[in-house]
């Protein structure tokens, strides 16, 4: 019998030893998230589940003086923060309040201007991206645009679906 060492092969495992198949991945129920937009009657600040995140648009200079913004900044404060935050047009300065994330969506520069279509529409995307980034799944607004801005609720609301498409975001966009 030679001497050569023989092969050593490694050892089958017996089938005791056989490693469980991996896990198949769970299919994605029927139900799985996706974005949806709701048009509630009521009060932003009081109907609105306090889990939700809350939105609303502000110029670059933040002044937030008429309209829903001057509830904002009364009820959550918070503009130096939101200052520091050196948030240009298109961009989402955002605080954090009660464990929810309260977001300024910069849809312009100054208080006497009105939103270009284009800012608004890229502001809705930047609000999205920031809403995935935390995890937001309830984003609560108003009529964003459509009051002091002067915007038209059709293209508001093609703005939003257009800009959250494919998220798992629910929002809903109160009235009083
Ligand atoms: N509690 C409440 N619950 C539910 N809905 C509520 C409500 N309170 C008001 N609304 C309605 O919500 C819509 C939009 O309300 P707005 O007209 O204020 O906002 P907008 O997005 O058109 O314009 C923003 C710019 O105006 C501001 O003032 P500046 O001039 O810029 O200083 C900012 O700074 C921005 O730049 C209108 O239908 C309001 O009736």
């Amino acid at each position: 019998m030679s001497n050569l060492p023989r092969e050593t092969y490694p050892s089958t495992p017996s089938p005791q030893e056989t490693p469980a198949p991996p896990p198949t991945p769970a299919t994605p129920s029927a139900t799985s998230e996706k974005f949806t937009l709701v048009e509630r009657k009521g009060d932003l600040f009081t109907d609105s589940p306090s889990t939700d995140a809350l939105a609303h648009c502000v110029s670059r200079d933040l002044r937030m003086g008429k309209g829903i913004a001057d509830f904002f900044k009364k009820k959550f404060n918070g503009v130096e923060n939101l200052k520091a935050q050196k948030c240009e047009v298109g961009q989402v300065a955002y605080l954090q309040r009660d464990g929810r994330y309260i977001f300024y969506v910069i849809t312009k520069s100054g208080v006497y201007d009105k939103p270009a279509q284009k800012d608004f529409e890229n502001s809705l995307i930047e609000l999205r991206r920031m809403c995935e980034k935390f995890g937001v799944k309830g984003l609560s607004i108003p009529r964003i645009g459509t009051g002091l801005d002067g915007l038209s609720l059709e293209f508001v609301r093609n703005s939003i679906n257009k800009a959250f498409e494919g998220s798992s975001v629910n929002v809903t966009m109160f009235y009083l």
